[in-house]
């Protein structure tokens, strides 16, 4: 994805196929109207995760924009969805994200937040995204690295406990 300004992506209606699962004690699923952020991320049928996102005037940073730190957490939160489809039973944390803010997000409007289908070597998943404002601009764009945990981490056994809603996708096609 090109880091120019003020680029519109070239768009296509894609599948939804279905949802990673979430829990409510994740901050970037719990949806509460001034708790976390509350994304759900369906899975197309071509490989990607997507959200569309009605972003919340309590993430203000700059008054009427969205806080750098939350688009941050879109992204941790769309892209891990990757780690997911690749490894159901692993849990995978973020090690490194590089994100360009390109222009900025406003509250009060819905945006979209697409990852990549990801690359693997052995451990390591790397994933990029991007997020398009509602006329399809390109307003950022993000890359990370994760970590597939060992086995022996009680973090995985935790994570799946966890992970308990699966629900049905709220939209079947998704534009991106
Ligand atoms: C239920 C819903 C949940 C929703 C979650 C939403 C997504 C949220 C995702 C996050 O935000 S996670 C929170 C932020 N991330 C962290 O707190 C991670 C902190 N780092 C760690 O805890 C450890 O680095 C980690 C568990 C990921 C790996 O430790 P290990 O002991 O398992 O790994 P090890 O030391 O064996 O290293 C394995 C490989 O990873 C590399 N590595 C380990 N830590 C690294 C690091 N921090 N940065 C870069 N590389 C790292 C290490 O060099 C090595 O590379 P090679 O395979 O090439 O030899």
């Amino acid at each position: 994805m090109s880091a120019e300004r003020n680029v519109k992506a070239e768009t296509k209606e894609h599948t939804v196929t279905g949802q990673i699962p979430w829990s409510e004690t994740c901050f970037g699923c719990n949806g509460g109207p001034n708790e976390g952020v509350g994304l759900r991320l369906a899975v197309t049928d071509d490989g990607y995760v997507a959200c569309r996102y009605f972003t919340k005037e309590c993430h203000q940073g700059f008054p009427g924009f969205v806080h750098g730190g939350i688009i941050a957490s879109y992204f941790d939160e769309v892209l891990w969805g990757q780690t997911v489809i690749l490894a159901p039973e692993a849990s995978a944390m973020t090690v490194e994200m590089n994100i360009r803010y390109l222009s900025a997000v406003k509250t009060g409007q819905e945006i979209r937040v697409i990852a990549k289908p990801a690359k693997v070597e052995g451990r390591h998943i790397y994933v990029e995204g991007f997020l398009l404002l509602p006329d399809d601009t390109v307003a950022v764009t993000a890359k990370a690295h994760y970590i597939t945990v060992k086995k022996s981490n009680t973090l995985t056994e935790h994570e799946n406990e966890r992970m308990k809603h699966g629900e049905e996708p709220a939209y079947r096609t998704i534009r991106f």
